[in-house]
């Protein structure tokens, strides 16, 4: 059973068409593991590696279990965090912004790691959001497979949908080690993206507010 605000974003995401590419395979969370096991037991052995050694033997194991529960874990709705919203009796009219929320997610050319930092920000209307819930909706999109125009997209959408308004800002900036550790091999590159949506888009001054470091 997935949770309403699940189903919400989901709808979203896809209406918009900034859903991550996927199609239902049918298979269920073992079936993934036992599959992804099997064939990452064929990859090591193309690689000529000794599937007999202690330190090798479990690698199959280990890449199917963290690809289906740890850093693709994001592709199952059922994971989607449960979210704490509050009626906004306060009144706050102004920005509330989370910096630095840290993150990994991985590169969907190379499935590498992207390591990055993103910042969030919103213009409270009727609701405000729990803040470790910020976190943990960065933390859901970057836990899939990623670009990281996609990523940045999809946090945005997900967090004007729960907040019902379109006055959320999100930018990132992360180290893609398909960049640093093989191809180009650029050591110090780190990429920036931003998605603005109402006034952070319309508002000069409050974009500035949102991307001003302090
Ligand atoms: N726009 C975007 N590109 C990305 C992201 N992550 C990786 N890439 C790029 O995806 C591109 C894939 O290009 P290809 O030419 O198909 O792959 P490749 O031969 O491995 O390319 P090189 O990395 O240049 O060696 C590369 O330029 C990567 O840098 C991302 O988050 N956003
Ligand atoms: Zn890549």
């Amino acid at each position: 059973m997935l949770s309403d605000e699940a189903i919400a974003v989901r709808s979203a995401l896809e209406a918009q068409g900034l859903e991550t590419p996927m199609l239902d395979n049918g298979l269920s969370r073992d079936e993934k593991y036992q599959k992804i096991s099997q064939l990452m037991t064929e990859v090591v052995s193309a690689l000529g590696l000794d599937l007999t050694d202690d330190s090798l033997s479990e690698t199959p194991h280990r890449i199917a279990k963290m690809y289906v529960d740890e850093i693709f874990g994001g592709l199952n709705y059922k994971n989607f965090p449960k979210i704490a919203l509050i009626e906004n009796k306060m009144q706050v009219r102004e920005m509330v912004k989370v910096k630095d929320i840290s993150f990994t997610s991985t590169c969907e050319h190379h499935f590498v790691t992207i390591d990055g930092n993103a910042t969030v920000a919103y213009i409270p209307q009727g609701r405000i959001i729990g803040l470790s819930k910020i976190n943990r909706i960065v933390r859901f999109f970057a836990q899939r497979p990623q670009v990281q125009e996609r990523l940045t997209q999809q946090i945005l959408l997900a967090l004007q949908t729960l907040l019902q308004t379109n006055d959320v800002a999100v930018t990132m900036e992360a180290v893609h080690y398909c960049v640093k550790s093989r191809g180009v091999m650029d050591m110090n590159s780190k990429t920036q993206t931003t998605a603005l949506g109402g006034i952070f888009k319309d508002d000069g001054r409050t974009r500035a507010e949102f991307l001003a470091r302090y």
